[in-house]
């Protein structure tokens, strides 16, 4: 008799478990996240979306071990946040670049390799392998204020890059630029995504921007800040942005509006 084989399962980077934080403020108790459960997968590119104020940044920093839960469980990597970040699991891209202008780019790259205690040479490897990864090659020695908007950004993804985590945090970060840049730089992450195969965590309010980018998109919703919808996208991994014209797409993105309006963010 044959045996039946267990379906591969991947191993999960981050598993959330009835978790919730509430912030004490002079105002009363926050409720910021309030029963969370969420299993992020290796190779997953999650999205987080929802109006101002649903929790999306708190849960990102919960994962980055920069807040902790007042209740409920959550692993990253199959240990503690605390140790995650001490072993440098992951990357944190934030809304603003935030690169230091009296450095060049490639300083700025550098800058946690040099924190590390990395070798010259291994810190310039990695600077080059990532400045090229995000089509920055040849703008090694320039100052910030010299780029764009969107390349500054770009540059800082490869510093975040730089560190090799397997896990890469994002809050935001086209929130800031114009919708052509924006668009421009979703379909280069999407192919940072597939070149990598990192596992990213992406924090947006742009309905688009979440449907194009995500395997998985996590609807959140405020007051409090709880999941309201997990939709495991079914678009191919390989997409270009003429596919936010097809019916499928369409689909989802109706999908996650109508999970934004269960959750009466339209009317904030
Ligand atoms: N350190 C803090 N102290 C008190 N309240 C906080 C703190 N950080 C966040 N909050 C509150 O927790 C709730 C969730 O905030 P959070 O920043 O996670 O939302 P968000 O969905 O990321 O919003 P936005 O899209 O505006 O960034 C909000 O009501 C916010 O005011």
């Amino acid at each position: 008799m044959a045996l039946q084989k267990d379906a591969p399962t991947k191993p999960s980077v981050v598993s959330i478990r009835d978790l919730s934080l509430t912030f004490e403020t002079g105002d009363g108790p926050v409720h910021a996240l309030s029963h969370i459960d969420l299993t992020i997968e290796k190779g997953d590119f999650v999205s987080f979306i929802g109006p101002s104020g649903c929790g999306k940044t708190t849960l990102l920093r919960v994962i980055a071990d920069l807040e902790r839960q007042t209740a409920g469980s959550i692993t990253v990597n199959g240990t503690t946040p605390e140790q995650a970040r001490l072993d440098r699991a992951y990357g944190y891209v934030f809304q603003a670049a935030a690169l230091y202008p009296w450095r060049t780019i490639a300083k700025n790259v550098a800058l946690p390799l040099e924190i590390m205690g990395l070798s010259k040479a291994e810190q310039q490897a990695r600077v080059a392998k990532n400045l090229a990864l995000v089509n920055l090659a040849g703008f090694e020695n320039k100052y910030p204020w010299q780029l764009s908007g969107g390349m500054q950004q770009r540059a800082s993804i490869a510093r975040a890059l730089a560190l090799e985590p397997d896990l890469l945090l994002m809050d935001e970060p086209f929130g800031a630029l114009d919708e052509i840049v924006r668009d421009h730089l979703n379909e280069q992450l999407l192919q940072l995504w597939a070149k990598t195969a990192k596992t990213v965590v992406f924090v947006t309010h742009s309905i688009p921007e979440a449907v194009y980018l995500s395997s998985k998109i996590v609807v959140m919703s405020p007051r409090p800040g709880r999941i309201e919808d997990v939709i495991v996208s079914d678009l191919p991994r390989d997409r270009g942005l003429d596919i936010r014209e097809t019916p499928g797409f369409l689909k989802l993105a109706h999908r996650v509006r109508e999970g934004l309006r269960a959750g009466h963010s339209y009317e904030d």
